[in-house]
């Protein structure tokens, strides 16, 4: 294998730092005007109390206007307003950051958990933030509050009860997003890949979460600093922290807005309006933050970065790939229809039924044997139950489905058989991936946008291989895109930053990274225009030759399995209705439906026939043609 990162070293620099730069933010007024006022309050509020000395100290007669000695004035009893304000922004800052990290830490225990676990959790948890929720906030606190004596009354636990009343909007709004979110291909991929419950929350889900989590803890502190102010104003605050609120209630019973002292009630008063503009202002760039799409530089290298893909000999293209009208099928295959000389994987009789009010027997007793190294097509018309069984296959079948009878045995290469419906938790984590992988319909929505591919690659590894070394783990990721035809300098690129056929090549390789002994492939072409699509099929072809896995391959286009397919085997209604080699069917199909299934491709001539999308024709269900009228191309 050719040394990468001696051929790739310099430009993989220059790509990693480029990569750290596009990590900043892109500099917007709006950013930097928050970050400005966020900043210097916080900075008035840390170091100020150290500067300004004690606030409680009687330094004049008392209110005395702003001047040279005290710059903000003093309060009716003398004391430096500066000095004050300088204690309570640090009280109020303190109690805004208390309140965020608790509301935002319940949100997302509420909202995430039960929206990912579903279920009777989710139910619960559910039930819990709505009643929250219609509880009146402000009342509550001020009952809460006056409810502890003004002796216990301390900063904690004015933010504990702000906290407690102030985290279930957010969990509504993180619950329905993580729903959204649960049911993403690139989620479901890392179900497949052997993931922990856990780690798909913390790695899939969450990321795609965080500029939703970071508005909601903004948002949250603003309305905690708020709230607190209200409380003290009230005269329900802390009793041992000095607050803006507290400063406003003191203005207010020392008579200030009488007296005309607008230095003792403004500038608490702008602190407050100030500080939640600052949070305000970020908020607004923070999707810019954390988004990898929204980020400048990003874009910047999506433009160098398809300069590279035109450059690159091993762009989408490859040259060459397409096959003329009738080209003949491949292999011979590996014997008549059911058998197959050295097997990997048996299906015997498997049936799946999904339990709806009007039970569906989506997967007839279907048995099938898949050769070591074999290309197995499966095809057939939308709805006749391929999806199905290569997901029961996989137990990735989610209720209402249901398997009620038949096997699925796995021949390992040690020679040990695996009864794959029997694999339950580590095991069938472990199994998935390392040794049968899947490459799901639609994969190029399969990557999760707002991780890059390196870790998107590299997390399979973690999990699979948890003893392989950082240098090990990134050396077989770039080895993995190379073999799929995808610059390895691509690695640090996001999902966006590729074109759809190179996100399919990288899901390819990512089934790929374990060598597993079987890939079961649903549709993995789809969306891709049809020298793209035959590009890629080729490479799974020269793979196939090159490492000697064996393929499950599954679309509707026939035509396209005689040509890659060693056998095929044509599904309607959930049965197996032919199977046969590849040349066998292509010189004689049997099967009224194959032969529909033939002539429902495109030919020279134009027309498409309406089989695909119906299960029907004008000429009356399965009536026969000739399909040498219609052969591939
Ligand atoms: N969750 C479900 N509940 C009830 N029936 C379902 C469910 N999912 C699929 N089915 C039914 O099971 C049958 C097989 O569906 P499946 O998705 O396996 O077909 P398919 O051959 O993969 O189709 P396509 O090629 O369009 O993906 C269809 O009749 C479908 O309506």
């Amino acid at each position: 294998m050719t040394d990468i990162s001696t051929l790739t070293g310099t430009a993989d620099e220059e790509g990693r730092s480029s990569g750290r730069r596009a990590m900043l933010p892109g500099w917007s007024p709006k950013l930097g005007t928050g970050l400005a006022l966020v900043t210097g309050i916080t900075l008035f509020g840390v170091v100020g109390p150290w500067l300004m000395g004690d606030p409680d100290a009687i330094s004049s007669i008392g209110m005395t206007a702003p001047g040279g000695e005290h710059w903000l004035g003093t309060t009716q009893t003398g004391q430096d307003v500066l000095a004050q304000l300088a204690h309570a922004t640090r009280g109020s800052l303190q109690i805004g950051l208390l309140v965020g990290v608790m509301a935002t830490l319940l949100s997302a225990f509420f909202g995430i958990i039960g929206g990912y676990l579903g279920g009777v959790v989710d139910e619960g948890f559910s039930l819990f933030s709505n009643v929250m929720l219609v509880i009146p906030g402000l009342p509550l606190v001020i009952v809460i509050a006056g409810f502890v004596p003004a002796s216990r009354r301390g900063a904690w636990t004015i933010a504990v009860v702000l906290a407690i009343t102030g985290w279930a909007a957010s969990a509504r709004v993180l619950r329905s997003q993580t729903l959204s979110l649960r049911n993403r291909d690139y989620v479901a991929a890392a179900r497949v890949a052997g993931e922990k419950r856990w780690r798909i929350v913390a790695v899939e889900i969450l990321p795609n979460l965080l500029p939703l989590l970071a508005s909601q803890f903004v948002f949250a502190v603003i309305a905690a600093i708020l709230a607190e102010a209200g409380l003290s104003f009230l005269g329900l605050g802390a009793s041992n922290a000095s607050t803006l609120g507290t400063m406003l209630y003191f203005a207010q019973n020392g008579f200030a807005l009488q007296w005309g002292a607008w230095w003792w009630f403004v500038p608490p008063g702008l602190v407050i309006a100030l500080f939640g503009c600052g949070l305000a202002l970020i908020n607004f760039s923070i999707d810019e933050i954390i988004n990898p799409k929204l980020r400048r530089q990003g874009k910047a290298l999506v433009a160098s970065g398809r300069k590279a893909a035109v450059a690159a000999p091993t762009a989408d293209r490859v040259p060459g790939t397409c096959h003329g009208p009738g080209h003949p099928p491949a292999g011979g295959g590996t014997g008549a229809g059911g058998t197959a000389a050295d097997p990997v994987l048996t299906i015997d009789r498997l049936h799946v039924v999904y339990r709806v009010e009007n039970p569906v027997h989506a997967v007839k007793d279907v048995s099938l044997t898949l050769g070591r190294g074999e290309i197995l097509g499966l095809a057939g018309e939308s709805g006749c139950g391929k999806t199905t069984l290569a997901h029961a296959v996989n137990q990735l079948h989610l209720p209402p489905a249901e398997i009620t009878s038949g096997s699925v045995t796995f021949h390992d290469r040690s020679g040990r058989d695996i009864d794959l419906l029997a694999l339950r938790g580590e095991e069938l984590r472990a199994f998935r991936w390392a040794k049968l992988s899947m490459v799901f319909q639609g994969a190029m929505n399969s990557l999760n946008p707002v991780i890059s591919i390196r870790s998107q690659l590299e997390d399979v590894l973690t999990t699979h291989r948890p003893g392989m070394t950082g240098a090990g783990r990134r050396e077989r990721c770039a080895e993995a895109l190379e073999l799929v035809g995808v610059d390895p300098r691509r690695l640090d690129s996001f999902p966006h930053e590729l074109s759809g056929g190179m996100r399919q090549r990288v899901m390819i390789a990512m089934a790929m990274l374990l060598d597993p002994q079987v890939m079961i492939m649903d549709e993995p072409t789809t969306a891709l225009d049809v020298v793209v699509q035959r590009g890629i099929l080729q490479e799974i072809l020269r793979l196939r030759d090159e490492i000697g896995f064996a393929v499950v391959l599954i679309t509707h286009d026939l035509p396209l399995l005689l040509e890659l397919s060693d056998r095929i085997a044509v599904m309607h209604e959930g049965e197996v209705v032919e199977y046969a080699p590849a040349a066998q069917m292509y010189r004689d199909p049997r099967h009224p439906c194959t032969r529909r299934l033939l002539a429902s491709f495109p030919s020279l001539t134009g027309e498409r026939g309406s089989f695909l999308r119906t299960g029907e024709t004008t000429g009356g269900r399965y009536a026969g043609s000739d399909p040498t009228e219609r052969t591939p191309g």
